[in-house]
């Protein structure tokens, strides 16, 4: 049986590398016509611990290796980051084109010759669509490893469509409504992400009748063996005992990602929502510099000491399973929706950026799997949400035994059901790998 590897080029934020290398290492497992997988590795100027974090998520896998990229020699101006980060983030990605191919020349070239060990194809980011065509280079299949959900990509694929039929650009204020494949309920233009058309150039191509094949994998969590991309496990600590202190379900615990950064005045807000609800809290904060207190109002710390905890970088899967948790204020990035379905805690919804408003969307209207905080908040426009607003939604959140926390409940183990086997991940997994290496290996 000829041995396969498989190179996955994944995005370098902890949202993105956090599931990938999960999949990564679910096929390792799963399938055992794998012999080797290779990460190729890039940095971004605002991911600069991004390759020691990966390293550590695959620390204990011998079949998974890491292939540093060397640094991209043209970037982007950071100043387009700051403007428009999608546009930024595809222009970082273009520039990673020479360096990949080069990376591959190396890879498959030694495998080939006496070498068992066939390079079978790449699994790529959705935001490095521009490798497929260095893919084609050597012969290589794609395939993108999508992070976001299924509405996401029925988003993908509507819009080139609609550019089409319409032949105008949509207006993200306009008051248009949308039937994208996939949705029962007609999605409204305000939670579309604001970065998307640059990125649809790029999936014009697929959206013909020869949309091509979808397999679905999820959900993929990342449940075990995660380090904290700061590497300091002490406050990982501190925060789970004070946790084991904590009535069940008492505490509502508030996260925005990897990247949610808020400004001092909507600190302020959240703080004093938290005070005035009087529900025991575990808040995560993200500071552009400096700690996670450092934004706090004078004296909030010490009159909250006996109900709730500041920290920085929050062990979120070890939290959301914790049983003193009973809510969650997201900004909807995806990992942190499918991490609270799997641990049936409910969510409020505040997205900020990216594809998070449609994820809000689809998690209270379509789905009616969470309490609304706002559908379609946006980070860059500097609205101020007041603490009456956010106490509301804690209260709606927490108190009481609410629809959406059974509903929530049901998922759980409908997750859990997708995974076993015969059923849809598990099959799309199957023919995903079938289709990749050949079912006559
Ligand atoms: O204090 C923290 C913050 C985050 N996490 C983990 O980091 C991941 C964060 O992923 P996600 O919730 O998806 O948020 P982002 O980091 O913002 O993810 C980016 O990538 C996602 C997947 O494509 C998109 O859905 C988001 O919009 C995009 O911002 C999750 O696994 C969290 O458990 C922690 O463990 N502790």
């Amino acid at each position: 049986m000829v041995k396969q590897e498989i190179i996955f080029v994944p995005y370098p934020t902890p949202g993105h590398l956090l599931v990938t290398i999960e999949f990564a290492k679910s096929l390792i497992k799963r399938d055992n016509r794998i012999h080797t997988i290779t990460i190729l590795h890039w940095t971004l100027p605002y991911t600069p611990h991004a390759d020691l974090f990966a390293k550590s998520l695959i620390a204990s896998e011998p079949q998974i290796r890491f292939h540093a990229l060397p640094e991209v020699k043209n970037p982007p101006p950071f100043d387009l980051f700051l403007k428009a980060t999608e546009a930024y983030v595809l222009e970082f990605t273009k520039a990673t084109v020479p360096l990949v191919r080069d990376a591959l020349s190396t890879l498959v070239s030694s495998r080939d010759g006496s070498d068992p060990v066939r390079v079978a194809g790449l699994v790529l980011d959705f935001f490095s669509v521009p490798l497929i065509e260095v893919g084609n280079e050597f012969n290589l299949p794609s395939y993108i490893f999508l992070t976001c959900n299924a509405g996401f990509l029925g988003m993908l694929k509507y819009l080139p469509e609609r550019h089409r039929r319409m032949g105008t650009m949509l207006d993200l204020s306009s008051s248009e409504d949308h039937h994208i494949p996939g949705y029962a309920s007609s999605v409204p233009s305000k939670v579309f992400p604001a970065g998307q058309f640059k990125a649809f150039d790029h999936f014009a191509c697929c959206c013909t009748d020869n949309f091509p094949p979808v397999y679905p994998v999820g959900p993929v969590l990342s449940l075990e063996d995660r380090p904290s991309p700061d590497l300091d496990p002490s406050d990982q600590r501190r925060i789970m005992r004070w946790l084991e202190d904590q009535p069940e379900s008492s505490v509502v615990y508030l996260c925005f990602g990897s990247y949610g950064v808020l400004g001092a005045p909507q600190i302020e807000e959240i703080a004093r929502a938290l005070e005035v609800s009087g529900h025991r809290f575990l808040w995560s904060i993200r500071t552009e510099d400096g700690g996670p207190c450092d934004l706090l109002p004078d004296g909030f710390t010490d009159r909250t000491a006996s109900k709730g905890l500041v920290c920085g970088w929050a062990p979120q899967v070890e939290v959301l399973a914790h049983k003193a948790v009973g809510g969650f204020v997201s900004h909807c990035g995806w990992n942190s929706v499918l991490e609270s379905l799997w641990f049936g805690v409910p969510i409020a919804t505040w997205p900020l950026y990216a594809e998070q408003q449609l994820n809000a969307f689809t998690m209270v209207t379509e789905l009616g799997l969470a309490v609304e905080l706002r559908l379609d908040y946006v980070s860059t426009k500097k609205e101020i949400v007041k603490a009456e607003e956010i106490s509301e939604a804690i209260r709606s959140l927490m108190d009481g035994e609410n629809t959406v926390r059974g509903r929530v409940k049901e998922k759980a183990e409908a997750a859990r059901k997708a995974l076993m086997d015969g059923e849809s991940s598990f099959v799309g997994v199957k023919r995903f790998m079938d289709d990749l290496v050949g079912e006559d290996f």
